[in-house]
């Protein structure tokens, strides 16, 4: 891994351009675009079935696009020799062998010297289990030595698939201290994730996927701009401040004040110079507010099931209404 070179002469780590993927007549990414840099941390944000896994495929050479292009430090991805490291959704081992020998298994597979191993049994706290079977070992046990696998050969671009999924908070923070710890080392991570609140804390960009279409990609800032999203500015002092104050009451709705992206810096600018206003409160759009705003922005196509948003591809609706339709008649019947 080298992280000699600034990120801003750098070439991308990852760079997709247009790409697109269809299984039969099934579209399931069109038109994808995205830069991945050294040092930085992509969210794959989408739906369920919005196309999250397979752009991971396709970076990891795993499937070929069928349309545009996907580049490696600007090789195609046939032609890369870049150090790939991988946890997959659903991370199963031989639950016969240990937390040791499967990390051993690996690193033989791979070249690495044993030494790594070790280390890395200690980086992950494992030393009390690396004996014991992987049976024996809780969800949480066996996502860190996943990632452990995943990281072995210090990649130079890593790739989660849902890293967190089942774990508890504590155990979601200690792998994304790891995470923090590769970026620093000049590792791209690529995490795919439906747990918004976490990933918010530690992202560099985010690409937003529903019905395999790009719906939003950028950092948090760009999100917030192209969302259209206000802000909402909390006043201590909101009726002292606001009275009198045509400026702010132009801005101000149910007891705060609302300002778009554009303006929030004039905003905060113009309340650090009023001398009674001695405490305020700035409270950007969260992630999870913009992903439902891009999402819903998609609403032709979107269908609530069970309680919750989700992108329906056609098939998959239709697929749906011909159960509501058989349900029903069965029930007539
Ligand atoms: N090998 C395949 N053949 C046909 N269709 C596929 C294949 N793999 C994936 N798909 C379809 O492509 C779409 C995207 O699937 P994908 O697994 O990439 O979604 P995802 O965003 O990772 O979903 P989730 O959040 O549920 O894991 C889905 O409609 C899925 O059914």
């Amino acid at each position: 891994m080298n992280n000699n070179t600034s990120q801003a002469d750098n070439a991308p780590m990852v760079s997709v351009e247009h790409a697109g993927l269809r299984f039969g007549d099934f579209d399931a990414l069109q038109d994808i675009n995205l830069e991945v840099y050294q040092g930085q941390t992509l969210a794959l944000l989408g739906h369920n079935g919005a196309g999250k896994s397979s752009l991971i495929k396709l970076i990891l050479g795993l499937i070929k696009p069928t349309s545009g292009q996907l580049t490696i430090r600007g090789s195609s991805v046939a032609g890369q020799s870049v150090n790939l490291g991988y946890l997959p959704e659903d991370v199963s081992f031989y639950d016969k062998l240990t937390g040791k020998e499967v990390l051993s298994y690996f690193a033989a597979l791979k070249g690495i010297h044993p030494q790594r191993v070790q280390q890395l049994i200690g980086e992950f706290e494992l030393e009390y289990a690396q004996h014991r079977q992987l049976k024996t070992y809780s969800k949480g046990m066996k996502q860190r030595l996943g990632v452990a696998q995943a990281i072995l050969s210090n990649p130079d671009i890593l790739l989660l698939d849902e890293p967190t999924v089942g774990l508890d908070p504590q155990a979601s923070q200690f792998l994304y201290e790891k995470i923090e710890s590769l970026k620093q080392q000049g590792c791209a991570v690529i995490v795919c994730t439906h747990e918004l609140a976490i990933v918010e804390q530690h992202l560099d960009s985010a690409l937003l996927l529903a019905g395999g279409r790009r719906v939003g990609f950028g950092s948090l800032d760009d999100l917030r701009q192209a969302s259209g999203l206000k802000t909402q500015i909390k006043l201590a002092n909101f009726a002292g401040l606001v009275q009198g104050d045509t400026y702010l009451q132009s801005l101000s709705h149910q007891q705060a004040l609302w300002v778009g992206a554009d303006e929030r810096k004039a905003v905060v600018e113009y309340l650090v110079q009023q001398k009674n206003c001695t405490d305020f409160n700035v409270i950007e759009p969260s992630l999870a507010v913009m992903y439902h705003h891009f999402m819903q922005q998609q609403a032709p196509n979107v269908a609530a099931v069970n309680g919750e948003l989700t992108m329906a591809s056609k098939g998959w609706l239709q697929s749906l209404q011909s159960l509501f339709t058989s349900t029903a008649r069965q029930s007539s019947l």
